[in-house]
């Protein structure tokens, strides 16, 4: 079966600025992989590039068989792209319902279905953007990408700054949405263990390259190889 997304030969940066080099890599339909790397190694820079809110120099990104990087970066959601962009990007002066319901397109995935998924949701409902948690926010960012029914989810740093309790309540939503719902992600963090566990490969850049790229189990099983790669940051 043919890749979900295939990046190839992919160079991209800010202006004339090149950060990424030469990267290229696969997912497949339900496929979850882990975009690991130090700081300062290219990792928003890639999924900026794929969400099309950088500048592309080289290479291609097809998604579904679509040529994404022909497309202008407001046309990538309707092509099947769900970001959940490190800063979150809510309507803050927009309830939760009204976030949702200003993106939402066609598809499985409605507003009810996530506040299934997340019950703190539901209960803030009616409240603000700017009356949520840190927690409660990434919950909504994540939900916001969902009611767009992509089929690769793009979520950069979700766990960063958030309690113990509230990084296993996304963690295991992630899982259950690539698990049991078909959808691909790509999923950015510094603290890489528990992102791979739940993934089925991993891409860790270096210097805006590839320097390993491989399964997501094999690597956790490789706490030597990890460190190599990640230095102190693990
Ligand atoms: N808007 C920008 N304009 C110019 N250069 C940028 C911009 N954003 C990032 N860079 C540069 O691109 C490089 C890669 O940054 P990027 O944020 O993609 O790395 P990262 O791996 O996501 O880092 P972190 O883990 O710290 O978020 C860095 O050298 C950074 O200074």
């Amino acid at each position: 079966m043919p890749e979900l997304l295939q990046v190839e030969k992919l160079s991209a940066g800010y202006g004339e600025a090149v950060v990424l080099n030469d990267v290229s890599f696969a997912i497949g339909q339900g496929q979850t992989l882990a975009l690991l790397g130090r700081n300062g190694t290219g990792k928003t820079t890639l999924i900026n590039t794929l969400a099309g809110a950088t500048r592309r120099h080289a290479g291609s990104i097809s998604l579904g068989g679509i040529a994404l990087h022909k497309l202008p970066s407001h046309e990538r959601a309707g092509a099947g792209i769900g970001w959940v962009p490190q800063e979150r990007n809510i309507f803050k002066s927009l309830t939760v319902h009204e976030n949702l319901s200003a993106v939402a397109r066609p598809g499985p995935w409605t507003a009810e279905r996530v506040y299934q998924m997340f019950p703190r949701l539901a209960e803030r409902k009616n409240n603000l953007g700017t009356q949520l948690s840190g927690g409660e926010q990434q919950m909504l960012a994540v939900g916001r990408a969902l009611v767009v029914n992509p089929k690769l989810l793009l979520l950069d740093e979700p766990l960063e700054g958030l309690a113990p309790i509230i990084v296993a309540e996304l963690l295991k939503a992630i899982h259950r949405i690539t698990s049991e719902e078909g959808l691909a992600a790509i999923i950015v963090e510094q603290h890489p263990q528990a992102i791979l566990r739940i993934s089925h490969r991993a891409v860790v850049l270096d210097r805006g390259t590839v320097v390993h790229s491989g399964s997501a189990h094999e690597l956790l099983a490789a706490p030597e190889l990890l460190d190599r790669l990640l230095g102190v940051a693990r």
